[in-house]
């Protein structure tokens, strides 16, 4: 049967550590396992990083830029050269592939996400593998991806791919990074996002030299797939291989297994392809109605409103220490919502002078994290 596999492979696989050049016989066995799964009858999208790490090597640097401009110049060097690497391989092997560059502008606007998401189905119907990553060298701070673990976690919910391999330099997730802490143990399965709560996993700091996030990131895009009903699995990049064998049963790496009932589209869209503008704080009885009744979110629950936003914007809802419980499109903006919070719903059109929605945020706009 045709799966939709993504396979995101992180720059620590791509280059050697000691020289930050690229690692070729990866690559290559990478490009030969994606081929083999085309022929297999599958839907295959590679999400690669290394545009930053490519684009140093070329140029001679030896470590990853921090000023923001000079990263996004040298990410605009380093794409266009690994493009080349993989046009070259996937050509010798009449591998069709396309270039997808994306920013999160384009999946906050409703529209954009749905025509990303046409185009994908295009290419994959042609037969093309999309290699995908963020287009470092126009996003801006403040509408940033970040690290391609959350791009590709969003690409695998856009086009509810069955499959999520989240290639990397460790075999597998540990109880703690298993570079500073030997005895770290490893981590074969994690049933749901609670399991993984209670195993309470250190992540250490932001990654390896060359890589962006680290385990954190692999996990939070875990967590947004497995929501989308994709399995998610992170391996060793050095064995792209292992793929194939995973697919087959294979017990390798760490398993992050499906939500058994995925979140709508439209709902995984407020969830993680909206960027949130604001937070509601709410009281326990509104978190109680939210978690355990499903019911909308009314002025009465809020606390306090912290951020601008407008109305339809997304917003966090959180307990009174500030975890986040909740995501959902806001019927007020900010300047209202100060105006109203605590306040009985009967008593909105007096306080504002016009009649709004009796809820916040309607349940059907509402998504629990
Ligand atoms: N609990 C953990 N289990 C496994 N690896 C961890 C853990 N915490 C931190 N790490 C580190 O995360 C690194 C991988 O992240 P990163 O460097 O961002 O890779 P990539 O370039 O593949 O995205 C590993 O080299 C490892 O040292
Ligand atoms: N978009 C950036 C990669 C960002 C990123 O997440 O890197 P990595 O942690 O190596 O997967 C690039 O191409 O260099």
């Amino acid at each position: 049967m045709t799966k939709t596999i993504v396979v995101k492979i992180g720059t620590s696989s791509l280059t050697q550590p000691e020289t930050g050049q690229l690692a070729l016989s990866t690559i290559a066995t990478l490009t030969e396992t994606l081929c083999y799964l085309r022929h297999q009858g599958h839907n295959v999208i590679l999400v690669s990083s290394g545009a930053v790490g490519v684009g140093c090597a070329r140029l001679g640097l030896t470590e990853r830029p921090k000023a923001i401009a000079l990263k996004q110049a040298v990410a605009a060097v380093g794409q266009g050269r690994l493009m080349r690497i993989y046009d070259d391989l996937f050509s010798t092997l009449e591998q069709p592939i396309a270039q997808v560059l994306l920013t999160r502008a384009d999946l906050v606007q409703r529209s954009r996400y749905l025509n990303a998401y046409n185009t994908f189905q295009e290419l994959l119907g042609l037969g093309v593998i999309p290699v995908v990553n963020e287009n470092d060298t126009v996003a801006v701070e403040e509408l940033k991806f970040g690290d391609n673990d959350t791009l590709s976690a969003l690409v695998a919910s856009l086009v509810e791919a069955d499959w999520l391999f989240l290639l990397t330099d460790v075999d597998r997730l540990y109880s703690a990074d298993p570079r500073t802490v030997p005895d770290a143990r490893p981590i074969s399965l994690i049933s749901n996002m609670k399991e993984l709560a209670e195993l309470q996993i250190q992540t250490g700091g932001q990654g390896s030299q060359w890589g962006t996030g680290g385990m954190v990131t692999k996990i939070s895009a875990a967590r947004i797939a497995i929501a989308a009903g994709v399995r998610t699995v992170i391996t060793q990049g050095r064995f792209p291989r292992n793929i194939e064998k995973i697919i087959q049963g294979e017990a390798i790496g760490t398993h992050f297994q499906p939500q058994p009932e995925p979140t709508s589209a439209r709902k995984r869209w407020i969830a993680y392809g909206l960027v949130p503008t604001g937070k509601l704080y709410l009281d326990d009885g509104a978190i109680n109605a939210i978690l355990q009744a499903g019911k909308s979110l009314l002025a009465a629950g809020i606390k306090a409103v912290e951020g601008e936003f407008g109305n339809q914007e997304a917003v966090q809802l959180c307990d009174r220490h500030g975890n986040e419980i909740a995501r959902g499109l806001v019927n007020y903006n900010s300047e209202d919502l100060q105006k109203i919070c605590g306040c009985h719903s009967r008593d909105i059109a007096g306080i504002l002078g016009y009649a709004g929605a009796e809820t916040v945020i309607h349940r059907d706009n509402l998504v629990l994290i």
